[in-house]
C-alpha cells in the first residue's frame, strides 16, 4: 500500500506540471473531453445492458414489434458508441502528443541547462541512458498514464453504475439453492467482489516480479542500443584496430542480457496469462451458475438472466481492473521509476546537496583577473587531485600550464569553466567576461560546415564572409568554399584540421579568456607557431592559458607554471614564483 501511494505521489509529481504549464488550457480541455467521452461510454454500456433485458424478453415473448423497436434502439446506441470511440482515441492521441511535447522540452531544458548533463555523467548515479528516458520513457509514460488512468476511471464509474443495477437484480433473482430462495441482499455484488479480490490477490502474487523485470529490460535494451551507437561513432578506430571481434563479443554479451531477461519476462508472463485467461473464462460462466437455479425455477425471465450476466460481467470486469491491466501496470511502474530516477539525478546535478562542499564560482564585477583561492580540485570519489591558492591570471596574460600526464591540468580547466563541481575553495571570474575552452578534439555538430565552425552560436549568427575569412586565416582556404555543405566533421576531418577549425571558432567568438587544452597538439610545430602568432594578432586583448607538453610553446607565453607533485596531489605554482623555464615574450 505504501509502495502504491509512493508511486502515485511520483506520478503526480511528474504529470501535474504539464497541467499547470503555459499549455495548461489545451491540456486540461483535452483531458476533460476524453474523461467526458469515457463517462459517456459507460453510460452507453448501462443503456445496452438495459436494452439486453428488453431485447431477450421480446425474443422470449415472440413479440415482433418490440423486437423491431429494440433493433432501432440498438442502431442508435451503436452509432453513438462508434462516434464516441473514434473521438476517444483521436482526442487521446492529441493530448498525448501535446503532453509529450511539453514534457520532452521540459526535460531537455533541465538536462542541458548549465552543464547538468555533464555533471550527471560525472556522478554516474541512477540515471543511466538519459537519451532513452527522454525518448521512450516519456512517450510511454504519457501513453500509459492516460490509458491506465482512464481505464481506472472507467472501471470505477462502471462499478458504481452496474453495482446499483446488479443489486436490484439480486433482489429480483434471489439465490435459489436446494429448492429454497435465500434472501441475501445484493448477493451478486458480493459474489463479484469476492471473485475479484481473489483474482487480484493471486495476480499480484504471480505477477509482482514483472515490475523489476520490466525495469531491467528497459535498461538492457538501452545499454545495447547505446553500445551499437558507440561502435558506429568509433567505427574507424575499431576498423583500424581490427576490433570487430571484441565488439561483436561485447555486443553479443549485452544482447545476451536483453535475451536472458526477456526469457524471465516470458516465463512470468506465461504464468500470469494462464491465470488471468482462466480467470476471465470462468467469469463468463460464473454469473449463469449463480442465477440459473432461479431461471430454471421460473422465478426470472431469460431477459433478466441475460441482463444479470452482463451486469455481473461489467461489475466483475471493473473490479478486476488490476488483473487485466497487471502487465501494463508493471511496465508503467518501471517507467515511473526510471523517470523519477532521471528527475532526481538532474536535480542533484543541477543543485548539489548543501552538505556536499563544491567549488564556489564567484563571478566578480570588481576583479579583472581570474583568481583561484584555496582551491582543492577533487576526483568524483573525493580523492584530492590539484591544489591552487592565491593564484591569479591577469588580463591579456599568456600563461602556459605544464605538468606530468594525469596530474590534473584538464580537470583544473574544467573547474575554471564551472563544469567540475568536486572540490572546495573558490574561483573568481571577472563579471561578464567571455570564457572559451578549446580541447584537443573540438566538438562539431553534424550539419553545415559554417554552423559547425560557429558553434555554439546558432545558424546565421555570424556572417558567412567572416567565417570564410577565419577559415582562410587558420589555413583552411578549401573549406572556406564549403560552408553550406552538410557533414559529420568530427569524422571526416583530420585531427589537425579539426584543431584549425577550433581556432577559427575562437577567432570568431573573440573570447576574453581562451583556454587551450593541447588544442594545437596535432599540428606540426611551424603550423602551431603560425596559429599562436595569429591568435596574438587577432585577439590581442584576450588572456590565453594553454596546456601543452611541447617546449616550443614557451615562446608564445609570458609565464609558465607547472603542476608540481606534493605528496598525493599536484600543486599549481603560485603567483610570482619563477617560471620553470625561461619565459620568452611572444614574437
Ligand atoms: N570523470 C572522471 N572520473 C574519474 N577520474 C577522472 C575523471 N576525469 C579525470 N579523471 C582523473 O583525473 C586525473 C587527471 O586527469 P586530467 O585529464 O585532468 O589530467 P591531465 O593532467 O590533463 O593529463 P594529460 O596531460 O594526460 O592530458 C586522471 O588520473 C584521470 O584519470
Amino acid at each position: 500500500m505504501k509502495n502504491i501511494s509512493a508511486t502515485l505521489a511520483i506520478v503526480w509529481r511528474i504529470a501535474a506540471p504539464y497541467f499547470r504549464s503555459e499549455d495548461k488550457w489545451v491540456g486540461r480541455g483535452l483531458l476533460a473531453a476524453v474523461i467526458a467521452i469515457e463517462l459517456a461510454l459507460v453510460a452507453i454500456d448501462v443503456l445496452v445492458n438495459q436494452w439486453q433485458n428488453r431485447f431477450y424478453s421480446a425474443l422470449q415473448n415472440s413479440d415482433w414489434d418490440a423486437f423491431v423497436t429494440q433493433i432501432w434502439i440498438f442502431i442508435g446506441l451503436a452509432f453513438t458508441a462508434i462516434a464516441l470511440a473514434v473521438y476517444k482515441l483521436y482526442l487521446n492521441q492529441w493530448l498525448q502528443i501535446r503532453w509529450r511535447q511539453w514534457l520532452t522540452q521540459h526535460y531537455l531544458r533541465e538536462w542541458l541547462d548549465g552543464s547538468t548533463h555533464y555533471r550527471m555523467q560525472l556522478k554516474g548515479d541512477a540515471a543511466d541512458n538519459p537519451d532513452q528516458r527522454i525518448t521512450d520513457d516519456v512517450k510511454n509514460f504519457v501513453e500509459q498514464t492516460l490509458t491506465i488512468g482512464l481505464g481506472l476511471l472507467s472501471s470505477i464509474v462502471t462499478l458504481f453504475s452496474f453495482v446499483i443495477i446488479l443489486w436490484g437484480l439480486s433482489n429480483a433473482a434471489p439465490l435459489h439453492l436446494f429448492g429454497t430462495d435465500l434472501m441475501i441482499p445484493g448477493y451478486l455484488c458480493w459474489g463479484a467482489l469476492i471473485y475479484a479480490i481473489f483474482g487480484t490477490a493471486l495476480t499480484h502474487w504471480i505477477g509482482a516480479p514483472l515490475v523489476n523485470l520490466n525495469f531491467e529490460q528497459q535498461r538492457y535494451e538501452a545499454d545495447f542500443r547505446f553500445n551499437l551507437v558507440r561502435v558506429r561513432e568509433n567505427s574507424e578506430q575499431i576498423a583500424l584496430l581490427k576490433g570487430e571481434g571484441a565488439e561483436r563479443g561485447g555486443l553479443f554479451r549485452r544482447f545476451g542480457f536483453v535475451i536472458g531477461n526477456w526469457y524471465a519476462i516470458m516465463s512470468r508472463t506465461k504464468r500470469l496469462t494462464a491465470f488471468t485467461a482462466s480467470y476471465q473464462q470462468a467469469a463468463v460462466i460464473f454469473p449463469y451458475v449463480l442465477v440459473a437455479p432461479a431461471f430454471f425455477a421460473k422465478k426470472i425471465q431469460l431477459g433478466d438472466m441475460m441482463q444479470t450476466a452482463s451486469a455481473f460481467s461489467s461489475v466483475q470486469g471493473a473490479l478486476s481492473f488490476f488483473v487485466v491491466a497487471y502487465r501494463a501496470l508493471a511496465e508503467w511502474r518501471a517507467i515511473v521509476a526510471r523517470l523519477d530516477g532521471f528527475e532526481m539525478s538532474v536535480a542533484s546535478a543541477a543543485h548539489p546537496p548543501t552538505h556536499e562542499p563544491t567549488i564556489g564560482l564567484a563571478p566578480s564585477g570588481s576583479t579583472t583577473a581570474i583568481a583561484l583561492k584555496q582551491l582543492l580540485v577533487k576526483l568524483p570519489n573525493g580523492a584530492p587531485l590539484v591544489a591552487a591558492d592565491a593564484f591569479t591570471i591577469q588580463p591579456a596574460e599568456r600563461v602556459l600550464v605544464t605538468g606530468p600526464s594525469g596530474s590534473g591540468k584538464s580537470t583544473l580547466f574544467r573547474a575554471i569553466a564551472g563544469v567540475w563541481p568536486f572540490g572546495t575553495g573558490t574561483i573568481a571570474i571577472p563579471g561578464k567576461s567571455k570564457l572559451m575552452m578549446l580541447p584537443q578534439r573540438p566538438y562539431f555538430p553534424i550539419g553545415p560546415l559554417g554552423d559547425a565552425v560557429i558553434y555554439p552560436a546558432e545558424h546565421g549568427a555570424v556572417a558567412s564572409e567572416k567565417i570564410r575569412d577565419a577559415l582562410i586565416a587558420v589555413g583552411m582556404p578549401k573549406l572556406a568554399e564549403r560552408l553550406d555543405e552538410d557533414g559529420h566533421w568530427n569524422r571526416t576531418l583530420s585531427l589537425g584540421e579539426q584543431q584549425r577549425l577550433g581556432l577559427a571558432r575562437a577567432l570568431l567568438h573573440v573570447p576574453d579568456y581562451l583556454f587551450l587544452d593541447e588544442a594545437t597538439a596535432s599540428l606540426d610545430e611551424p603550423s602551431e607557431a603560425r596559429l599562436y602568432r595569429l591568435l596574438a594578432e587577432k585577439l590581442p586583448q584576450a588572456t590565453i592559458v594553454s596546456i601543452g607538453h611541447r617546449s616550443t610553446l614557451d615562446a608564445f607565453h609570458t609565464r609558465k607554471v607547472a603542476l608540481v607533485k606534493d605528496g598525493e596531489i599536484h600543486v599549481l605554482g603560485k603567483d610570482g614564483e619563477p617560471a620553470q623555464a625561461e619565459p620568452t615574450v611572444a614574437s
